[in-house]
């Protein structure tokens, strides 16, 4: 499980993480909402240990961030970070040999799923290309959880039906998926927990069928009462 416990964090003397609290458990997809500027690529980052937080704590698995949770969390930025030279073919090479557990089987799958080219150099990709493999680097490494920041940010619709239909797929089951978003659109029925933040604390954290069952709310109908109030 991913615990995450009352984390702070200041970026030039402004709260932006003021005692953030929630869990993400394996074989659940947990999203992450929050409106710009929320803080929640801030929580990301802190997860995999690439910024440092004022105070609180976070544990994977019971073990504190850093370079040995690489094998176990595979993180998806809101951007592609191989160089714009590479091709794709030298992405896959460079992944293999940075990740004991890189996947070769699966990431050709996902190529040819997403339909992508091995001879294309990443800097010639579309956007929506560029996410397609981007997500294809995160979910071709054999982890226990996967982070993925935004991974719908700027795609069209048939691109996101391509990439929903990952998250229903074999691919992440058992894993545990934490995703951040601003809007949920078509991935309302697929996600377990949501976990809304709201002015650098969590305002709401539910999950999704018990919030249906109970109270006949959707995810979008608790946003609404919390963005909108
Ligand atoms: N390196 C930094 N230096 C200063 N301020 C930063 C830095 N990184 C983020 N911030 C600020 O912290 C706040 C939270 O940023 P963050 O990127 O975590 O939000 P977000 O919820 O992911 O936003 P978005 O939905 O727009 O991507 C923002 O106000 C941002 O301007």
């Amino acid at each position: 499980m991913i615990e995450v416990t009352d984390i702070r964090k200041r970026y030039r003397r402004r709260d932006v993480l003021s005692g953030v609290t929630f869990a993400a458990d394996k074989g659940q997809i947990t999203c992450l909402i929050g409106l710009n500027g929320a803080g929640k690529s801030t929580i990301l980052k802190a997860i995999m240990g690439l910024t440092p937080i004022a105070g609180g704590s976070i544990r994977i698995d019971g073990q504190a961030p850093g370079p040995k949770l690489y094998e176990k969390v595979a993180f998806v930025p809101d951007r592609l970070t191989m160089p714009s030279g590479m091709k794709l073919i030298e992405a896959h090479r460079f992944m293999a040999d940075f990740y004991a557990g890189w996947n070769g089987e699966r990431a050709g799958e996902l190529m040819r799923f997403f339909g992508l080219s091995y001879s294309d150099r990443i800097g010639s990709l579309s956007k929506g290309t560029a996410a397609k493999f981007n997500l294809l680097l995160g979910l071709s490494q054999d982890s226990d959880y996967i982070l993925m920041d935004e991974p719908f940010a700027g795609i069209d619709l048939f691109s996101r039906e391509a990439i929903t239909e990952v998250f229903t797929s074999e691919l992440i089951e058992g894993r545990g998926v934490l995703f951040t978003t601003h809007e949920i659109g078509e991935m309302e029925h697929l996600i377990d927990r949501a976990v809304l933040l709201q002015g650098g604390k969590v305002e709401r954290a539910f999950d999704c069928d018990e919030m249906r069952g109970a109270e006949g709310k959707s995810v979008i109908d608790v946003m609404r009462e919390v963005y909108r109030a």
